[in-house]
């Protein structure tokens, strides 16, 4: 039976997997084979011809023989939620399968005694049903009230490989409607409803809590031959988000991982709604003039602009357009295929956004350096709070390069050269950054190693976040410049804001994003791109400077002006 054939509910959230973090609370018997398989996300394997000293071995739950009564199993599941189905699969048992079973439910509070057999609360929610060999039983029944225990009765004993429960999350969800959090994760109510492909890893792993422990347990699409291929997954949100960031975990994924990625999201009141190439059930698509059936892309706003991937490792981007609607699922497109382990949609239920504003155009800079005419700058941008967000290379290149080493290389992007040095006691990653000038040449700039000694920024509380005002940004025309903490650990920190210019030669308001990079970062701006004054976090920091200059205080080396609205950079 390929999984088109299985019962709809399969399509629900698997409440019952290891993978929810669901477990075994108690058992009658587990002689043969123990329970906890029965909960397990891979299928069962065979064993067959495999003895342990109890008798023959099997990826499943079995007990011992002549129950006078019947076994039983009490599961506690990964969260709460409602029943709409089961799968008792009996893979591998054949001559010891159980020949019936049923199914009991319950709930139990917060901090309640774990439920006994013969509790009166269980409720027969799967009257005893006949089982096979070797084969999965699906049962469909009236969706339950919320539950988060379940009770597998074998009649009388046996073995069953794997017992699934479907149905859906009670979502869990902040108490203030202003909150950020994960509006994909599956304990949000998230669910994966479509995936292009899912080859050798499930689309529905990508909401999973934790980072699961190797590629197994993340969405991976098989390899594409065909030029322009792409892959896509979508996630129907807990809940209608306005929408911040973004997390790509490609963890584990350290050869195989996407070379670029996009996400797109939609506020649709369908499960699956249109998207490219699928042309499911005309519901969701659209006839067009001449009949063919066309699905609505431009109804998915692109709130991720594609961007590069890196191996084994989490990937922090701003969404763009982000905060305007309340968006109902997100699109992940991956170019051209490749795994993905998580993703972590952040957003907030109700709009955190201020009102649009008009910026009043950039004060004139207090600082004596270049003064630029006050004049309005077109554009807007929602005084909402802009997200800083772990440095990463991938993020930070349209603005610079981020100067780092990686614990494991194998999560260092594809494009670094990386050697032995010294003998083989140390590893060099080769020209991170390079040094650029295009200063004139009868100016006479030199390149030079600075120390800027930084005093940490005062930064406001709103709720358990910290806050920093962005009211100054600067610019080097004519070099790059970087800058490389010097003796410090993971808890320094400091905060790289960058804008890209725009055609008014000011600030791309639009382009704007906030990083925290770590002690053990450094990074190098780009020539040209506005950035704000070096800022470090909590504790005081020394980074060195490497920077061209001709040093006589003129706009040519560093040109500052001062936004004239307060843009509010939340830490994330
Ligand atoms: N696991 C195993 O050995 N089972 C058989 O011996 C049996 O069904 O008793």
């Amino acid at each position: 039976m390929s999984s088109s054939d299985h019962p709809p509910f399969t399509a629900l959230t698997e409440l019952s997997s290891a993978s929810l973090g669901a477990s075994i609370l108690s058992i009658s018997d587990e002689f043969f084979a123990q329970a906890f398989h029965l909960l397990l996300p891979k299928p069962a394997q065979s064993l067959k011809g495999q003895f342990g000293p109890n008798g023959a071995l099997y990826d499943g739950w079995e007990t011992r023989r002549h129950n006078p009564d019947n076994d039983w199993a009490i599961i506690k599941l990964g969260t709460t939620g409602t029943i709409n189905g089961f799968d008792i699969d009996t893979s591998h048992f054949n001559g010891n399968e159980a020949p019936a079973a049923s199914v009991q439910v319950l709930y139990i509070g917060e901090g309640e005694e774990p439920p006994e057999a013969n509790d009166a609360r269980w409720a027969l929610v799967l009257p005893r049903v006949p089982l096979g060999p070797s084969a999965r039983h699906f049962f469909t029944v009236p969706e339950t009230q919320a539950v988060n225990c379940v009770k597998l009765n074998m009649h009388p004993d046996g073995g069953i490989a794997r017992f699934r429960v479907y149905g859906n999350v009670i979502p869990v969800h902040p108490k203030y409607p202003g909150d950020l959090f994960d509006i994909a994760h599956v304990f949000a109510g998230g669910r994966v409803v479509f995936t292009s492909d899912q080859h050798f890893g499930v689309g529905s792993n990508l909401i999973l809590p934790g980072r699961g422990k190797d590629m197994s347990d993340g969405w991976e699409t098989k390899r594409s031959r065909q030029p322009g291929h792409k892959d896509w997954a979508i996630i129907k949100l807990g809940a209608a988000g306005h929408l911040s960031h973004v997390v790509i975990d490609t963890a584990n994924f350290k050869g195989n991982f996407p070379q670029h990625c996009e996400l797109h999201a939609i506020t649709s009141d369908s499960d699956i709604p249109p998207h490219p190439l699928s042309y499911s059930p005309p519901s969701t698509c659209y006839p067009s003039e001449d009949g063919a059936l066309t699905t609505k892309e431009d109804e998915w706003a692109l709130v991720l602009p594609r961007v590069q991937l890196g191996p084994h490792r989490e990937h922090y981007f701003q969404l763009e357009s982000a905060g305007k609607s309340a968006f109902t699922h997100v699109r992940l497109t991956i170019f051209p295929d490749g795994g993905v382990k998580r993703v972590r949609v952040f957003g907030s239920k109700e709009q955190v956004l201020g009102e649009e504003v008009a910026l009043k155009g950039f004060e004139h800079a207090d600082t004596g350096d270049l003064i630029r005419d006050n004049v309005a700058v077109e554009g807007h941008i929602s005084l909402r709070k802009i997200p800083a967000l772990l440095l990463t290379p991938e993020a930070f290149a349209p603005y610079g390069q981020v100067i780092q080493s990686y614990p494991d290389i194998t999560s260092a992007p594809p494009s670094v050269k990386i050697t032995l040095a010294n003998f083989g006691t140390a590893t060099k990653y080769h020209k991170l950054s390079l040094l650029e000038s295009s200063y004139p040449g009868e100016v006479s700039a030199t390149t030079g190693i600075s120390v800027y000694r930084c005093q940490p920024v005062e930064v406001a509380k709103s709720g358990t976040r910290k806050e920093v005002v962005l009211n100054a940004l600067e610019r080097h025309p004519f070099t790059n410049q970087a800058f490389l903490p010097m003796g410090q650990d993971n808890d320094s920190a400091y905060l790289v804001v960058v804008t890209k210019n725009g055609l008014d030669d000011r600030p791309d308001i639009g382009t704007l994003r906030a990083f925290v990079a770590r002690g053990n970062q450094g990074i190098a701006y780009n020539t040209g791109i506005w950035h704000q004054p070096m800022t470090v976090l909590d504790r005081p920091m020394d980074l060195a400077c490497v920077e061209t200059q001709i040093g006589n205080g003129e706009a040519a080396d560093c040109e500052v002006i001062k936004l004239g609205q307060r843009v509010i950079i939340q830490i994330i």
